[in-house]
């Protein structure tokens, strides 16, 4: 027996499959978010994060928010199924008004990103956002100050980069392979890193 896929659905995925999608990687603290407000405002693009968009999940206090609470306050992976759906959910509400997407904190694992292209489009880039542990344990500790997010502390903060290097260079390795992926050095300034960002952008407009 087939899968029966509805008009409306191929008409959805056609519609996914046009789109500018721009993945938005970088460990946590490297300036991920601070980057895309900041694309956002220069090219209108769409920007959704999928640790926002869990965030909001637990604030919503719905059985699915208190099954991954705690999964993000000790900063562990929350599970594929959960993230992929909220982000497809989110997108699909964003498709016709918008120019492209910004998907920030996507994909973690590989299997994420092979995931999200059966079930919703290739990226056309991957975009990730380079510094030391040093600067990003700082700009942390920084924002801790005034984020009130659950995970921003220390010892949070020690899972949260072993999560993210463990993971990430079969990530980098994989986009570098199919040619997507553009590395944007982000020690200085977010100024600076901008000015690299938009070199990157500009040639897939
Ligand atoms: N794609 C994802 N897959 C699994 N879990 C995710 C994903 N995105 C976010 N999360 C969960 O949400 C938490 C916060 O993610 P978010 O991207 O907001 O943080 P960040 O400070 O930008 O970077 P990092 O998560 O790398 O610390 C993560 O630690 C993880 O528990
Ligand atoms: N110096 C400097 N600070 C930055 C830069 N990008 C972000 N920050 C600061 O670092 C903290 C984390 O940035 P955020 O965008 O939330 O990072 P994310 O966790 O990758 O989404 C924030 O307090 C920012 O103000 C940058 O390029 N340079
Ligand atoms: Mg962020």
């Amino acid at each position: 027996m087939g899968i029966c896929v509805s008009s409306d659905e191929k008409a959805e995925r056609e519609k996914l499959k046009k789109t500018k999608i721009i993945f938005v990687i970088g460990g946590p603290g490297s300036g991920k978010g601070t980057q895309c407000e900041k694309i956002v405002a220069k090219y209108g693009f769409t920007h959704l994060s999928t640790g926002d968009l869990l965030r909001a999940e637990v604030a919503s206090n719905s059985p699915t928010g208190s099954q991954i609470k705690d999964i993000m306050q000790n900063g562990y992976l929350v599970p594929l199924e959960i993230v992929l759906k909220l982000l497809r959910n989110a997108m699909l509400q964003k498709i016709n008004t918008c120019k492209g997407f910004l998907i920030d904190g996507y994909p973690r694992e590989i299997k994420q990103g092979l995931e999200f292209e059966k079930m919703i489009a290739p990226p056309t880039i991957v975009l990730i956002i380079t510094c030391s542990a040093d600067t990003m344990k700082q700009r942390i500790m920084k924002r801790a100050a005034t984020s009130s997010r659950a995970d921003d502390n220390e010892a949070t903060i020690v899972n949260r980069l072993e999560t993210y290097f463990r993971s990430t260079d079969p990530i980098i390795a994989y986009y570098e392979k199919r040619g997507l992926l553009r590395k944007v050095p982000a020690e200085g300034d977010a100024d600076v890193v901008f000015n690299e960002c938009c070199k990157v952008i500009d040639i897939i407009l």
